[in-house]
C-alpha cells in the first residue's frame, strides 16, 4: 500500500487584535481550497491560528482575555473551515487558545488538534513548553505572557493514527527541544506537524534576533533527521501589531532537508509531496532505535 499523499503548510500573515474569527477562517478557507486545488490531503495551519498572537499583552480583563479562547471545538465560528475541508476531503491541523473545564475548574491551554478528511477530530495535543514570563515585564517592548494564559498541556506528547500513519502534533517552543521529537519519534510518530508564532527580537539575547529563522529551521530539520520522520512547520508571520513575526514555513523530509519552503510573510502554502515510507531511510539504518539507542546512558535527561 502506498503511503504517499500531499501536505500543504498553510503559513498565515498577521491577524490584527480586533480581527474577527469568521475573517481568519475566511483566510484559512482560502488556503485550504486552494492546497486541494493543487493536490493537497492534510493542511497544516500555524499556532493560534484564529485570533492575533495576544500573549504579547498583558488583559487583565477576565472576559477579554477569554474572547481570545474557544470553549467547544468546532464551534459555530471556526464551523465552516470544518465544513469545506470535510466537503474536499482534506485533512487538517488547527492551533488555537482552548478554555477547558476538567474537575470543576476552568483551565487554559495552548493547544492543536488534528482532523481527519471527514471532518472527525482524531488527536489532541496541549503545548507542554511555554516559554516567557507569568507577570509584567515593563521593560519589555512587548510581553510573552504564555507563562501567565496557558498552563502546562496535560496530554503529553500522543502519537495518532492517520493518513495511512502515525502522526504526532507539537507547538511552537516544543520545536526547540529535542526531547519533544525524540518522545514522538521513539512512539513512532513518522511525520510531525507544528504551528509557530516566532518574534524576530527576543528581548532576553536581542544579539540573537539575527539567527531567528536559522534556529527555527536548524531544531525541525534536527528533529526530523534525529528521529526519521516529516516534520511540517507552519508560521503566523509577519508584521502583527508592531511585532515581527518570521516566516520561513516548511516541510521537512526525514533526511533533514526543507523540499518547500513560503517565500513571504503572508498567507502563503508550502506544498510537497509526503512519502512515509522514506523515514525507513533512517528508522532502519543509521537511527534504528532497538538497534543503536544507549538509554541507560541518558538517564540523566529524565531527572527533574
Ligand atoms: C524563546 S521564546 C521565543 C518565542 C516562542 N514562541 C512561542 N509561541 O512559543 C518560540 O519558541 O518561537
Amino acid at each position: 500500500m502506498t503511503r504517499k499523499f500531499i501536505a500543504a503548510a498553510a503559513q498565515l500573515g498577521p491577524i490584527a487584535r480586533d480581527e474577527p474569527r469568521a475573517s481568519a477562517v475566511a483566510r484559512m478557507q482560502k488556503l485550504l481550497i486552494e492546497a486541494h486545488r493543487r493536490g493537497a490531503e492534510l493542511v497544516v495551519f500555524p499556532e493560534l491560528a484564529l485570533t492575533t498572537f495576544f500573549p504579547r499583552w498583558l488583559i487583565e480583563d477576565e472576559a477579554e482575555l477569554d474572547s481570545f479562547y474557544e470553549t467547544e471545538m468546532p464551534n459555530a465560528e471556526v464551523q465552516p473551515l470544518f465544513d469545506t475541508a470535510r466537503e474536499l476531503g482534506v485533512g487538517f491541523y488547527l492551533g488555537y487558545a482552548e478554555i477547558a473545564y476538567e474537575n470543576g475548574q476552568k483551565r487554559r491551554f495552548n493547544t492543536s488538534i488534528m482532523v481527519d478528511k471527514s471532518g472527525q477530530i482524531i488527536g489532541k495535543y496541549r503545548k507542554i513548553h511555554l516559554p516567557g514570563h507569568p507577570e509584567y515585564e515593563d521593560w519589555r517592548p512587548f510581553q510573552h505572557l504564555e507563562k501567565r494564559y496557558f498552563e502546562h498541556g496535560n496530554l503529553g506528547f500522543g502519537v495518532f493514527d492517520g493518513f495511512g500513519g502515525k502522526l504526532g502534533m507539537c507547538l511552537c517552543n516544543d520545536r526547540r527541544w529535542p526531547e519533544t521529537f525524540r518522545v514522538l519519534g521513539l512512539r513512532g510518530a513518522e511525520l510531525v506537524m507544528l504551528g509557530y508564532n516566532t518574534p524576530v527580537h527576543y528581548p532576553l539575547a536581542p544579539e540573537h534576533d539575527h539567527l531567528q529563522d536559522f534556529h527555527n529551521h536548524l531544531s525541525m530539520q534536527a528533529g526530523a533527521y534525529a528521529n526519521g520522520c516529516w516534520v511540517i512547520g507552519t508560521a503566523k508571520a509577519g508584521r502583527e501589531e508592531g511585532c515581527d513575526l518570521i516566516g520561513g514555513t516548511c516541510i521537512i523530509a526525514p533526511t533533514g532537508e526543507i523540499i518547500a519552503k513560503t517565500q513571504g510573510f503572508g498567507d502563503e502554502l508550502a506544498m510537497a509531496e509526503i512519502d512515509l515510507d522514506r523515514c525507513r531511510e533512517l528508522r532502519e539504518n543509521v537511527f534504528n532505535f532497538a538497534l543503536h539507542r544507549e538509554p541507560d546512558d541518558y538517564r540523566d535527561i529524565c531527572a527533574g
